[in-house]
């Protein structure tokens, strides 16, 4: 697929995951923004350790390649516990939720990705593995079928999932915590860059910092690869060392404008004003007019337009804002846009 080629693309690619271990915080205290969620959480940990108990259920919930993950994995490490990592498109049968469920070991962590995604006949074992630590197993077939109930250790799930709103109501009730990730603002992003580059042995003076982080489309994941993409260009065109004007002809080589955004972005945007006025227009007819999926076009790329401004979400459709033709260059007409916007906005 395109979007996973794109270095502004939130989502991790393919051999990414595995050199982003390297390059996450460890604990609390190291890990940068998403205050209003591990505020909270401090809390919650602290509390678990001192009565010697799991800590409530946990659910993330956000766009991509804000830090569920690495934020997963800094709960178990704060609780002194070991975490199991696993997706819902890879738990295919209700068996294989019970051979994980039964090798956790007391107050251990177990990280559902994508939980939106679980089975349904997945999701029911869960419900009262997650609220009476037990597995219903069912013996036998057909008449003389039985149940048993099996405990297992008491344990943390953590879910994490993109879309929220896909997540059954029974699921969603069954936990205990529950934390929106927001976007990360330029200040965050910067100290998230230098911190990288520490790690990565590069030094990079602070207009970088800045010109990189707005980029970033307020992701950590984009930051850290944009800055690895410039560190190529530093070493193989510059001196090793990252300034101004190798960021920017790294940025310009890769197709990253200033406010990260690529081709399509702005194709979208360009899209949807020559096609259709600027909108409103329908999610179905934007994906059907850039040959896109339409979840493609929500989970990757509407989310940072809308976050910075360019798009907007109405009753009637998708509206671009003046501050898109500004971008993009094209004559509007301000208060016809504003107008759009202030009617329809929901
Ligand atoms: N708050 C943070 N401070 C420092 N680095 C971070 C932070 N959040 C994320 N990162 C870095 O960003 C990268 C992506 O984070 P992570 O894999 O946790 O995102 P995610 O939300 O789980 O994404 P996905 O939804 O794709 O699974 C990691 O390499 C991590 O090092
Ligand atoms: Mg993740």
């Amino acid at each position: 697929m395109e979007y996973e080629e794109r270095i502004t693309a939130a989502s991790a690619g393919e051999n990414e995951e595995a050199s982003e271990f390297t390059l996450r915080p460890q604990t609390l205290d190291d890990y940068i923004g998403q205050k209003k969620a591990t505020d909270n959480l401090k809390i919650f940990i602290e509390a678990a350790k001192l009565r010697g108990e799991p800590l409530d259920h946990v659910l993330f919930y956000g766009p991509p390649g804000l830090g569920k993950t690495t934020l997963a994995g800094i709960i178990a490490n704060e609780l002194g516990v070991d975490i199991r990592i696993t997706s819902g498109p890879a738990i295919e049968r209700a068996g294989d939720l019970a051979a994980i469920l039964t090798n956790l070991n007391e107050n251990d962590v177990l990280f559902i990705d994508e939980i939106h995604r679980l089975n349904r006949s997945v999701e029911e074992v869960l419900y009262s593995a997650m609220e009476d630590f037990a597995l219903d197993i069912i013996i036998g077939k057909g008449p003389s079928a039985r149940s048993i109930r099996l405990d297992i250790a008491k344990f943390t799930l953590i879910g994490a999932t993109t879309r929220a709103g896909s997540l059954s109501a029974p699921l969603r009730d069954r936990f205990g915590v529950s934390s929106k990730f927001e976007m990360y603002t330029t200040d965050e992003l910067k100290k998230i860059i230098r911190r990288t580059a520490g790690l990565l042995n590069v030094e990079v003076d602070e207009e970088s910092l800045t010109e990189m982080a707005k980029r970033s489309r307020g992701t950590p994941r984009v930051a850290n690869r944009i800055l690895k993409r410039v560190r190529d260009f530093s070493q193989v065109k510059g001196n090793g060392k990252i300034d101004i004007s190798i960021t920017q002809e790294a940025m310009q080589a890769l197709g990253v404008d200033p406010m990260g955004l690529e081709s399509l972005d702005r194709e979208i945007l360009r899209m949807i004003i020559e096609r259709f006025k600027g909108g409103p227009v329908g999610i179905d007819t934007i994906a059907a007019s850039i040959g896109e999926e339409r979840v493609t076009i929500e989970d990757v790329y509407e989310p940072y337009l809308i976050q910075a401004g360019f798009l907007h979400r109405t009753q009637k459709g998708r509206v671009v804002s003046e501050q898109a033709y500004k971008h993009l260059g094209i004559a509007c007409d301000d208060e016809q846009v504003e107008m759009k916007i202030k009617e329809e906005e929901r």
